[in-house]
């Protein structure tokens, strides 16, 4: 008989590599009976899985017998701890890598990236041949690796070999996000990209055995070991020390509901979420993740602890613009999460900070930045998730029919509203309710929505506009520089980063008096609504501007004159108020008058979109309070993509929980140039009006004509407590034709707040 010519090259091509046929012989009828005679399996990569077995033949050579004798006694679980414990041999791999062992396809990589994650060599022992063998496919393993090292080491198994011993297939079920059930009991692996493993039950057997099963070894960072029957919440938990408020121990749990589609959107996304930890996360004990998919579960999904947050970009596409009136009924009250305890839960289970959908429109657009999900409370109004009362883990157990609609994965950490954003951490405490923060997305700077014609640019910046000639700090200059000249003749900061007290007062007064406000001929607010009974312009304040200087100036980053764009520097706590305004911030440290609070950061809508919101969204009128930037609108002809505003709602920062005080309040607001020469857009700050003792609730006159309803948000009830509250008691002093917040005289202005001059 004619030799085969298989058999034939498979001699040649050992004998190239110095093996005797003798030696060829066993091994190649061992493989051909484990690959049941595929020839293309052997073939590939010029004969490797051949030169493979032999080699291990030549190490470990096992009497027949014996090798029969154990394989019958190799259980299933023993196989999985052989092929975990075996060494690495690269001393293997090393003889495979001449030049004449090289795939032709290139498949075996003998780069970086197998070097620093080096490649397990087969194991062809005895016990790994036919029945228990496994072994190593390299192209397995190049198929899995991305090449950015995410893979430690491949120990790849035969299926047939698993299968056949009655073990259940433990195919990584992978997501495509890389999420794997480990509920089948295997090691949690980290997974490469998404399309490197396909799930077993999706190969045909040619790929079965060419694309084997695939363990990963684990790494020691954490794991998405959440179940598919999880819900997708988020949560983190308080420092066990932080707070001077015992409160916020008692962490209080809320939910979103979620509907499938959302569900299982929130499931992969959240899985690769873990860079969203941010750094002062790392101080907290644990940051726990729910994982669900509440389209797979029966009863209830779990709250298991975990540790990764939604991405960003992932949290802001569960978020939707449009403020968080519409959802408020059911979840929230006075713009909070309401949640209820859980007597019969295990005190070792952990406060959730869970968001509910409070602050978000399920319906109402995105800004464009961000993508777009939508997003309701619970239409019934019942608890979710409990609230738990210290900081171990647990699970806490979300009935199934409250995950019916869509999910908010927003969280507020207790310990840090800002999510890391700000260079201080802004806690929130809730001493009086187990209620949550209203969830919105927290973003330190401005956002455009859609229209806004923000045009920051350096060519726009001319040399009057700014100090290209200074040197380090301006402020400590004997002269003004261009930037204070366009603040009015001077710097507005005292070296020490405070208002100078001359240009505060100034600003008060000019708040108050409405004589320094201005009518518009065609006021964009009146245009926007577009309609053929527009009002006339109802007033808006000629005010003071700051000038900062900016990257085009010479000056050093720590000159003086910039102050706002450095950020929020002073200890500042979300807190529940007792009178019933919902929310609101307070210092925890004691602030000197003059001093830089915070900005107030919102989307930027332009007047027209927010009118378009209020007339679609008409909810939305509620809870939230648009700030106009029209301080620039005297100069005429104010476009309507130049008419704007900024709206906390969704997207805001701490300065969104800074309630209305009726003219006394302790904050002023003044607008501020950073970026750009023109005023059209600014920075709205807000300075401290006087000196302010820790734990004083921070306030600000949002400027509200409680005689107005024609604005587009709805007009609360006003629960300032100030003797001049506007909406209580409606003195002739305030209620002057075209004003907001204005009193009559400057004697009264003086009087009121008690500013030194005029
Ligand atoms: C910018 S938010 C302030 C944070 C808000 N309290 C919260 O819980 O999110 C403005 C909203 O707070 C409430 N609010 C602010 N000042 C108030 C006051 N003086 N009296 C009653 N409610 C007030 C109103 O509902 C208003 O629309």
């Amino acid at each position: 008989m004619a030799p085969n010519p298989k058999v034939v090259a498979a001699y040649r091509a050992m004998a190239n590599l110095g093996i005797h046929e003798s030696k060829v012989k066993p091994v190649l009828k061992k493989l051909l009976k484990l690959y049941d005679k595929n020839w293309e399996l052997i073939e590939e990569e010029n004969y490797r899985a051949l030169a493979d077995a032999i080699f291990e033949e030549e190490e470990n050579p096992v009497p027949e017998q014996e090798q029969e004798k154990k394989n019958k006694r190799v259980d299933e679980a023993e196989l999985d701890d052989e092929v975990q414990d075996q060494p690495l041999r690269p001393k293997k791999r090393l003889r495979l890598r001449g030049p004449e062992f090289q795939s032709s396809n290139n498949q075996i990589s003998c780069g970086p990236s197998s070097a620093a994650f080096p490649l397990k060599t087969p194991k062809l022992e005895d016990d790994t041949v036919p029945g228990n063998g496994s072994i190593l496919h390299a192209q397995s393993a190049a198929a899995l690796s991305d090449g950015n090292g995410m893979i430690e080491a491949h120990q790849v198994h035969s299926q047939d070999d698993i299968i056949d011993k009655g073990k259940k297939p433990v195919s990584p079920q992978v997501t495509p996000r890389g999420r794997r059930s480990t509920s089948d009991g295997v090691p949690p692996a980290v997974l490469p990209k998404e399309p490197a493993v396909e799930p077993l039950s999706t190969l045909s057997p040619r790929s079965k055995m060419a694309h084997p099963l695939v363990w990963i070894k684990p790494k020691d960072e954490p794991i998405d070991d959440a179940r598919d029957n999880e819900a997708p919440i988020s949560m983190i938990l308080p420092e066990p020390s932080s707070g001077k408020d015992s409160s916020m121990m008692n962490g209080a749990a809320g939910q979103q509901d979620c509907d499938d589609t959302v569900a299982s959107h929130c499931l992969n996304d959240e899985v690769a979420g873990e860079d969203n930890l941010r750094s002062s996360n790392e101080d907290a004990p644990s940051t726990v993740e729910i994982g669900s998919s509440p389209v797979q579960e029966e009863g209830s999904a779990k709250i298991t602890p975990n540790i990764s947050m939604p991405k960003e970009s992932e949290s802001h596409d569960a978020l939707v613009a449009g403020g968080n009136e519409d959802l408020v009924t059911p979840c929230i009250s006075n713009g909070s999460a309401n949640v209820n305890s859980h007597s019969s839960l295990p005190n070792t289970e952990i406060p959730v900070s869970l968001p509910c959908s409070c602050g978000l429109d399920d319906t109402s657009p995105v800004p464009q930045e961000v993508g777009n999900n939508d997003c309701l409370a619970s239409d019934d109004g019942r608890e979710l998730v409990d609230p738990i009362s210290n900081n171990s883990h647990s699970l806490v157990t979300v009935p199934k029919n409250q995950l019916t609609t869509n999910a908010i994965l927003t969280v507020h950490d207790v310990n840090d509203i800002s999510k890391g954003e700000e260079k201080v951490k802004i806690s929130w405490v809730n001493n009086i309710t187990d209620d949550f923060p209203p969830s919105f997305h927290y973003i330190p700077r401005n956002l455009v929505f859609q229209n806004a014609y923000v045009s920051i640019s350096l060519s726009r910046i001319g040399n009057e506009d700014c100090c290209s000639t200074c040197i380090g700090n301006c402020v400590l200059s004997s002269e003004s520089c261009s930037c204070a000249n366009k603040t009015g003749g001077g710097f507005a900061y005292t070296a020490q980063g405070l208002l100078k007290e001359e240009f505060l007062d100034e600003c008060i007064v000019i708040s108050c008096n409405p004589k320094n406000c201005f009518y518009c001929e065609d006021c964009p607010v009146e245009r926007s609504k577009n309609d053929d009974c527009s009002e006339p312009c109802k007033g808006h304040l000629r005010r003071k501007f700051i000038k900062e200087c900016w990257s085009k100036c010479g000056c050093g980053k720590k000159c003086g004159n910039r102050v706002v764009q450095r950020g929020i520097t002073c200890n500042l706590q979300v807190f529940l108020t007792s009178e019933g305004k919902g929310w609101g911030l307070r210092t925890l440290e004691d602030l000197p008058k003059g001093a830089f609070v915070c900005e107030f950061v919102g989307e930027i809508l332009t007047v027209k979109e927010l009118h378009e919101r209020s007339l679609k969204y008409p909810k939305n009128r509620k809870y939230t309070y648009p700030i106009l930037l029209d301080a620039d609108w005297e100069s005429g002809g104010v476009g309507d993509k130049e008419a704007l505003c900024l709206y906390a709602a969704s997207y805001g920062n701490a300065a969104r929980f800074i309630n209305h005080r009726c003219l006394d309040a302790n904050l002023i607001e003044i607008p501020v140039e950073i970026e750009g020469p023109d005023h059209h857009y600014y920075h709205l700050a807000l300075f401290t009006s006087r000196e302010i003792a820790a734990q004083e609730e921070l306030t600000w006159d949002y400027g509200i004509n409680f005689d107005d309803h024609d604005q587009p948000v709805e007009l609360f009830g006003c629960k300032c407590g100030s003797k001049f509250c506007r909406n209580m008691k409606r003195s002739s002093i305030f209620s002057l034709p075209g004003s907001n917040k204005y009193t009559s005289s400057a004697a009264e202005i003086r009087k009121i707040v008690g500013c030194k001059m005029i």
